[in-house]
């Protein structure tokens, strides 16, 4: 198959599909149909000491993270910020996404999935898109909802994508990321917020799917939210969760420690925490200090 698998400094593997409409039925095999491309930032090679990526092309399968949502609704920014330590101001000159684009995370054993951007115009209920065996794989689907703009489209499209995803696998977990929330008030995120709840929910429930799960995160990529969202999407995907919490409680209790994070030091999301409730400023402020000792480590590294 055609295509181009690069890594970046974060510790990711990128590869990206030229054509979307060659992607569904032969999928996994040799066609030379795909067009490719690298992720341009010319940024490739991996730091094994420092990411301890001991096997960059395992084929092990791994959990799959979509990112589904209109156009301009910010998924590639939420990918390039978390993922690549984009500015956010940076994220003002990415392009529209033409194609699918997938990539792996293999930070750790823990922090090891992938992630499938879309673009937002794609139609992949096109009978030539071969959407079961995208959903089958899938392990969360975060839709993400631009705040700052008319939602009524975006409330269908994400009705549409969580019916049909659950019919495929009613395992995936549905994350939905009402986005560009740094524009808003307080009281006008927590209006946002319990609107598109409620309406979400109503559409769902006229269709009589109220089994089905929607989480719902405000997020914005100014500030730290879009980590702690991210965090707590990946954070389901890990199947030793309860075991690592058990660990982090057990530490807190015999350590007089006020609040314990189990971090990817290399995205700054956390993968688990003890079980008192996290407060937003303790995570920003050890998010801070990861930089910190980054920082210093690069000085006299
Ligand atoms: N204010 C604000 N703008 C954001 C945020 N996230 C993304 N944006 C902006 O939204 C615009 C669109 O972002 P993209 O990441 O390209 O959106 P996309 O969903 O990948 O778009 P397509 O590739 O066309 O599907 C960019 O100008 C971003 O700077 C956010 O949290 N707040």
């Amino acid at each position: 198959m055609s295509q181009t698998r690069t890594m970046t400094s974060k510790g990711t593997y990128k590869e990206v599909y030229g054509k979307i409409d060659a992607l569904p039925f032969d999928y996994y095999e040799d066609d030379d149909g795909f067009d490719t491309f690298t992720d341009g930032d010319g940024d490739c090679g991996c730091d094994e000491g420092v990411l301890g990526c001991s096997d960059p092309f395992s084929s092990e399968v791994k959990p799959r993270i979509l990112l589904m949502g209109l156009r301009r609704s910010g998924k590639s920014s939420i990918q390039k910020v978390v993922f690549h330590k984009m500015s956010p101001n940076e994220t003002l000159f990415l392009e529209s996404t033409n194609k699918i684009c997938r990539e792996d995370v293999s930070n750790s054993s823990f922090v090891s999935f992938q992630i499938w951007d879309f673009p937002g115009q794609i139609d992949f209920f096109d009978p030539t898109f071969d959407y079961e065996m995208i959903f089958r794989g899938t392990g969360a689907l975060i839709f993400v909802i631009d705040s700052q703009d008319d939602y009524v489209e975006a409330l269908s499209r994400l009705h549409l994508t969580v019916t049909r995803a659950y019919k495929v696998n009613p395992d995936i977990n549905f994350e939905v990321f009402i986005h560009k929330v740094d524009g808003l008030s307080d009281d006008h995120k927590i209006e946002k917020q319990s609107d598109i709840h409620k309406r979400a929910n109503d559409d769902l429930a006229d269709a009589g799917l109220e089994r089905i799960h929607l989480s719902f995160y405000l997020t914005s990529i100014y500030d730290h939210s879009i980590f702690e969202a991210f965090s707590k999407v990946v954070q389901k995907l890990i199947p030793q969760l309860p075991t690592l919490e058990n660990l982090l409680n057990i530490f807190i209790s015999n350590s007089g420690i006020e609040k314990a994070f189990l971090f990817d030091v290399v995205s700054k999301i956390y993968i688990a925490t003890d079980s008192s409730p996290v407060d937003m400023q303790t995570y920003e402020l050890c998010c801070d200090m990861i930089d910190v000792v980054i920082d210093i480590s690069c000085i006299y590294g």
